[in-house]
């Protein structure tokens, strides 16, 4: 029995010897493998190997959420921006991003965010999710030069369609709670150097209550924004994109910019402030559209100045007359707004592209402006804010002085029929003095002023004429 057992055990020499051929086989392979096999089959080889074990190895599954996809903002990512600052407390890394939430007011509390690489834990239903940021360089993109940002999200296997099925519409509905219930509104500016919009907190004290404005003007526009506001259904029978379109017109200083700030303010909206000079091209004001908020104003001021002009078209039309003109015109060219992707957002098929979104363009010379953009539908409301009437007048007195009588209203009420003066002129001589006597004082000499230089203006155009 002892001996049958001792000839089943391999010698030592037998040991020694298989042991020697298996490791001349291994360098033989590995010989094979890194001077034979060209570079490239041999990473595939390694990389199909690695798939192989590690998916029978790992059970998870990994959802990768990219922060654009087909070149516009991709609103899951954008979802999970929102809702995943508030599982920060159960951040698993042991640094967080740290920023001022209120640039004007260095007490305000500070703002956190997820630093690249940071692990957020998840409960979703009693299953455990992974949340990761993440950063690469984009070679795919021509207007994203900078690194693109991307989420992985990870599961086990088997709760995968459970995932895609619930979870993503749970993180998509939570992050419109949020934004529905956020306490700061944002003013976006577009930094073309990083390619991103950059926020501060909007903190403009203007709101229909303050705006001085003819009250039926006022009115009607506050039933309009509030029917948009609660018109979700209505456009969507009609068949229509959710979104309304506003050309504030009027001379500087009347008020356009306040306007906007009180309808952030009612509206309860963010504003993405955009400067059209800065945009190249279609595509790219296309980018930049696509990736704002839905629940927001994209503001264009001064659209006379942006090339978005009448003129603009003409000038285009004539090129090539001669080769000196060509060039400059080619110079001016390269500076114009592309009107004809403005015109697709407002109302082409890129505008339902967003949500519940108010277009406000503004501009002293309407005038100037391209036709296209005044046609019917495209600018929903024109509202001219015009210079000061009595009204107005009466309002601002009430804000600045508090005060609803005084023996100078009459005579100022009067000279600003006559004259014509801003609601920014004025409300800089109101604040002049809390004592009304010498403020009304002040505005009056002010409006004789001006209406003394009128007169001299009309006279001498008149001894021109003759
Ligand atoms: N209608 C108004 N009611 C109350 N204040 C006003 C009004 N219009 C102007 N103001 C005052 O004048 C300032 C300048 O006004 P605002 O910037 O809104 O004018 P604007 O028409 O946008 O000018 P611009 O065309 O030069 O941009 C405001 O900060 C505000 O104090």
């Amino acid at each position: 029995m002892a001996s049958s057992f001792s000839t089943k055990i391999p010698s030592l020499s037998a040991i020694f010897s298989i042991y020697t051929s298996l490791s001349a086989f291994t360098i033989l392979f590995k010989t094979i493998l890194h001077e034979i096999i060209p570079v490239k089959i041999r990473d595939f080889i390694i990389s199909k190997f690695t798939d192989y074990f590690s998916s029978y190895f790992n059970s998870n599954f990994t959802f990768i959420i990219e922060e654009q996809s087909d070149y516009v903002t991709n609103q899951t990512f954008r979802a999970a921006q929102v809702y995943l600052p508030t599982l920060l407390p159960r951040i698993s890394t042991r640094s967080l991003l740290v920023s001022s939430s209120d640039l004007k007011n260095p007490l305000a509390k500070p703002k956190f965010g997820i630093p690249v690489k940071a692990k957020i834990i998840d409960d979703f239903e009693g299953i455990r999710l992974e949340w990761t940021l993440l950063s690469a360089k984009d070679n795919d993109n021509p207007y994203q030069s900078k690194q693109k940002r991307y989420f992985h999200l990870s599961c086990k296997k088997e709760f995968r369609d459970k995932i895609m099925s619930d979870y993503f519409t749970y993180i998509a509905k939570s992050s419109v709670k949020i934004l529905t219930h956020k306490e700061n509104l944002n003013i976006y500016n577009y930094n073309p150097d990083c390619q991103r919009w950059e926020s501060a907190i909007f903190q403009h004290h203007t709101t229909f209550e303050t705006l001085a404005m003819e009250p039926e003007l006022k009115n009607t526009l506050i039933r309009d924004l509030d029917a948009f506001s609660n018109g979700k259904d209505f456009f969507k029978t009609v068949g229509r994109a959710w979104k309304r379109g506003y050309l504030l017109y009027g001379p500087p200083g009347t008020g356009k910019s306040s306007l906007v700030a009180a309808i952030a303010n009612h509206m309860n909206y963010s504003i993405y402030d955009l400067q059209i000079q800065s945009v190249q091209d279609d595509a790219m004001l296309r980018q930049i559209l696509t990736s704002t908020e839905n629940r927001s104003i994209l503001l264009i001021e001064d659209l006379d100045c942006s090339g978005a002009d009448a003129s603009c078209r003409n000038e285009h039309k004539d090129e090539g007359e001669n080769g000196k003109t060509k060039q400059n015109k080619k110079k001016k060219k390269d500076t114009k707004v592309p009107l004809s992707g403005l015109l697709n957002f407002v109302d082409g098929l890129w505008s339902s592209c967003v949500e519940e979104r108010i277009i406000v363009f503004t501009t002293n010379h309407k005038e100037k402006l391209d036709p296209a953009l005044l046609r019917p539908g495209r600018m929903d409301v024109h509202i001219l804010m015009d210079y000061c009437t009595p009204t107005v007048f009466k309002k601002l007195a009430a804000l600045y002085l508090e005060i609803k009588k005084h023996d100078l209203f009459e005579p100022i009420k009067k000279m600003l029929l006559e004259v014509k003066a801003t609601p920014a002129e004025i409300t800089e001589k109101l604040m002049v003095s809390k004592n009304p006597d010498v403020t009304l004082k002040g505005l009056v000499e002010f409006l004789e002023s001006k209406k003394m230089t009128k007169e001299s203006v009309d006279t001498e155009t008149k001894e021109a004429e003759a």
